[in-house]
């Protein structure tokens, strides 16, 4: 059977980085080559005021060598509202599933927690939740920078153009000694990568336009932000090795101005560019480790209800690329619309992070539709307590003492002030849970199951519950994962994690698009769960053997039937995955086909002998 011990320390892996060297490399010496895309044509300007209606758009001109990724089945068209995005070309149409792009990021960068359980070029990891096939079996540490890590020396040359200034400023970083100002961030690590890169490149490529023509959101921040702005400029300029503090304002202006930025103001509209365009780095199972830069892939606008995603289904340098899956079958003249942010949040916080990052209000299908009064979003919703019916209810108002089902027709007592009380003392710990996971995972766990109880009224879609449940799901296994077979306590959190994974399951369906690999990726660690090895004695959930609340406990299979439900669990991943993440289904699809093989012969193994005991 295969075991669930590869899934354990997928979360262990974005802890804290330690400096000890443990690595025996040998620094990779491979001389970089300049790389100058070929020369192209001026910028057409466009004005994006010309459009009559909303949904007019034109087509937007760009330079030779420019977005030389895009397929020519798309287009590039300018919009009134969200400025330039990228469509299907009329009398086109794509199928679900389709690879829309695959991109090399200008630049991506492992957060720092991430930076010693990652290669930091291809981002596989030794203890992902892979099975051995798909996954690399050690990181060793540039010997240089002592910083990154690489899982072989052909990652290691791979990213050596990238990395070799970036060597050299993290070497000089750690020679302050006592004045060590730490690991710089994901975010400054990024941008140093793309200041390099234009230097050894040149400022006159079509790859640094690209950067240029990142849209800047910079004339529309209030003041409160433009102050975290300065300090990612001061951090940046650190980095790069000036100091202002330290120099005349001419030496500043004179290094700044090598480096390609001929002002402040330059320098700073660069750093709002990443700030609007960087997406979160995930790796193939879709765990966020890092940032990344792709001004072409960046061109896509968001929507709530997004028809595509951006996934990076077999890592990346040498194994991969960036890519933008079509979730669904896309019409001639239909925009590309990805989400920039998770869809399971209700409304308003969608709301405030895209004003807040991205400076617009979002006027999408979903964000329009919960507004009707008469739609009940799954996200902010309570359940009917009636055993079998899984209707979904209004959030009660403040007020409101009694609630009606209108499918089976049940009323019930509600108190909505304080369910809402609870709603805000489950956020709180989400947010404290999330901050503690890696330190403290016990006291997470205690946090997330003393809110839990009092949240049974939600549906399980609805939020924090269905991040909670997330959340405690991954505690679960990395409890359950670092105990002994024969430890009783391990019983518990595998069934607890199970239960936890049926119910984030459930819970899914209802806020994730069709085909979003969300959903695929939750599907193989649940099929994970029930596969892991479980002791015949082992006690199904009941208040008694499980910290989850009575009403949420969920009576799965045991024997084979347990592993008949994983396998239905896997046959489904599979296919969803291959939408999720094309063709087959990136690392995680192959995974998930290569478990149901074993499955299904172990399955078969277990009949066998169930037939021949009863035949003797
Ligand atoms: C990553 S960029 C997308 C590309 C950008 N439209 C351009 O022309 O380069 C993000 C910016 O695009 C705009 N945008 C993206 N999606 C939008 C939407 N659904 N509604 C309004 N504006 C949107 C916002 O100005 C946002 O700050």
């Amino acid at each position: 059977m295969s075991s669930f011990a590869a899934l354990k320390d997928k979360r262990r892996a974005r802890q804290g980085p330690s400096f000890a060297s443990t690595s025996s490399a040998s620094p990779a010496a491979v001389p970089a080559e300049p790389v100058v895309p070929a020369p192209f044509e001026p910028i057409e300007p466009v004005s994006i005021l010309g459009a009559s209606t909303v949904e007019d758009t034109k087509l937007y001109v760009y330079g030779a060598g420019m977005y030389k990724d895009l397929p020519e089945y798309l287009e590039i068209r300018v919009s009134q509202t969200r400025g330039r995005g990228i469509y299907v070309k009329e009398g086109t149409s794509v199928k679900a599933g389709t690879s829309l792009m695959k991109v090399k990021p200008h630049a991506y960068s492992l957060s720092t927690p991430n930076l010693d359980a990652h290669c930091a070029s291809c981002l596989l990891n030794p203890q992902s939740s892979l099975s051995p096939e798909y996954q690399v079996t050690q990181l060793r540490r540039c010997t240089g920078c002592l910083a990154v890590s690489y899982c072989s020396s052909e990652c290691q040359k791979y990213d050596w153009k990238g990395h070799k200034e970036e060597c050299r400023a993290l070497k000089a970083l750690r020679s302050h000694g006592d004045q060590d100002p730490g690991m710089p961030g994901e975010a400054v690590r990024a941008l140093g990568r793309l200041v390099w890169t234009r230097k050894r490149v040149g400022g006159d490529t079509a790859w640094w336009t690209e950067v240029e023509h990142m849209q800047s959101n910079i004339t529309l921040l209030n003041p409160r932000q433009h102050e975290p702005l300065a300090m990612l400029g001061l951090a940046v300029c650190r980095y790069l090795g000036i100091t202002p503090q330290q120099s005349s304002p001419e030496e500043t202006a004179r290094k700044l101005d090598e480096l390609g930025f001929p002002s402040i103001r330059n320098l700073t509209n660069f750093l709002s560019r990443f700030q609007t365009n960087s997406f979160s780095l995930t790796t193939p199972d879709l765990t966020n480790v890092g940032v990344a830069v792709s001004p072409l892939a960046a061109l896509i606008s968001h929507s709530c209800m997004p028809n595509a995603a951006v996934v990076f289904p077999t890592g990346l340098g040498r194994r991969g690329a960036l890519e933008v899956i079509a979730l669904r079958d896309l019409q001639s003249g239909e925009e590309i619309l990805t989400s920039y942010l998770d869809v399971a949040l209700p409304r308003a916080e969608r709301q405030k992070e895209l004003k807040e990052r991205y400076l617009f209000d979002c006027e999408c299908t979903l964000c329009t539709r919960e507004l009707d009064p008469d739609w009940i979003d799954p996200r902010s919703a309570v359940r009917c307590r009636t055993e079998g019916c899984t209707a979904k209810l209004r959030m009660p108002q403040p007020g409101t003492t009694h609630i009606l089902c209108n499918t089976c027709g049940t009323g019930f007592a509600i108190d909505a002030v304080s369910l809402q009380q609870h709603i805000q003392l489950g956020t709180a710990a989400l947010q404290k849970a999330d901050s503690l996971q890696f330190s403290d995972p016990a006291k997470a766990r205690y946090l997330l199951v003393s809110v839990l109880r009092n949240l049974t009224p939600l549906a399980r879609s609805s939020y924090p519950l269905l991040s909670i449940l997330q959340l405690l799901q991954q505690l679960f296994i990395t409890a359950f994962s670092v105990l002994p077979f024969e430890d009783p306590e391990r019983d518990r959190f595998l069934q607890d994690a199970a239960t936890c994974a049926a119910l984030v399951f459930a819970g899914m369906d209802d806020v994730y698009p069709p085909g979003h690999p969300t959903k695929g990726v939750q599907s193989v660690t649940m099929a994970k769960l029930l596969m892991a090895e479980i002791s015949d004695s082992a006690l199904a959930p009941s208040p008694a053997t499980s910290s989850l609340p009575a009403d949420m406990l969920v009576l799965l299979p045991m024997g084979v039937c347990r592993l008949r439900m994983a396998l239905e669990l896997l046959s489904k991943a599979s296919r969803d995955l291959r939408l999720g993440f094309g063709k087959d289904g990136g690392l995680v699809g192959k995974d998930a086909s290569l478990l149901a093989v074993g499955l299904e012969r172990e399955i078969s193994m277990w009949s066998a002998l169930r037939t021949n005991r009863r035949i003797r």
